[in-house]
């Protein structure tokens, strides 16, 4: 199944049954791991806000939701600088922090929300990304602990990621094809 967005065609790599599936087993071990603890998941905006709803429905010990919004891509191409346009508004000293990201791409936005993060001495950090490029990661991320799926270093949009502010709200993923 393909779609084309303002000249650009992308064909579907993962449909939601599979994404759902993935969420579950991620909700399991995560509702584990926390068991007897109160941890604070952060959301990076725009591109987790699917992400979020659906793995947030499978989380069942008590727990706070809060979100951090960045922006670091223009239509689809990278910018070294990161942007914080809505910063972080709960104290997480001593907190288990778990950060919620759509995709980890170059690292460059994860490493800022570490370093946000991180200023405030949480107990712990850990990663939850529902994609994972590991042939483009441009840092040694030790606190990733929870990825969805792998995929190559194709320009990837659905569930929340978009092109040109477009795609967010497709249920399935699709990679740009470049011919
Ligand atoms: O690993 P990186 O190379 O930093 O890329 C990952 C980031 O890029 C996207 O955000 P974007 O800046 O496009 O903003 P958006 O979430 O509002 O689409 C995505 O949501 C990640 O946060
Ligand atoms: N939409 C989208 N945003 C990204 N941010 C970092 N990588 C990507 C990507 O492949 N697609």
């Amino acid at each position: 199944m393909k779609v084309t967005i303002n000249q650009k065609t992308f064909e579907r790599i993962i449909d939601y049954n599979q994404i759902k599936k993935r969420i579950r087993l991620i909700g399991i071990q995560l509702n584990v791991t926390y068991e007897h603890q109160h941890p604070v998941f952060i959301g990076v905006l725009n591109g987790c806000f699917m992400f979020m709803a659906d793995l947030m429905k499978q989380i069942h010990m008590a727990c706070e939701v809060s979100f951090i919004k960045l922006s670091s891509y223009d239509d689809s191409s990278r910018r070294d600088k990161v942007d914080e346009l809505i910063g972080l508004d709960t104290n997480l000293e001593g907190r288990e922090v778990i950060i919620v990201e759509d995709i980890v791409d170059t690292g460059n936005s994860l490493k800022h929300t570490l370093d946000l993060v991180n200023k405030q001495k949480p107990a712990s950090v850990a990663v939850c990304t529902l994609l994972m490029k590991p042939n483009s990661v441009q840092y040694t991320f030790d606190n990733i602990a929870y990825v969805g799926f792998e995929i190559a270093d194709d320009f990837v949009i659905g569930y929340g990621l978009d092109y040109q502010g477009m795609g967010r709200t497709l249920p399935d993923i699709y990679k740009e094809i470049t011919s």
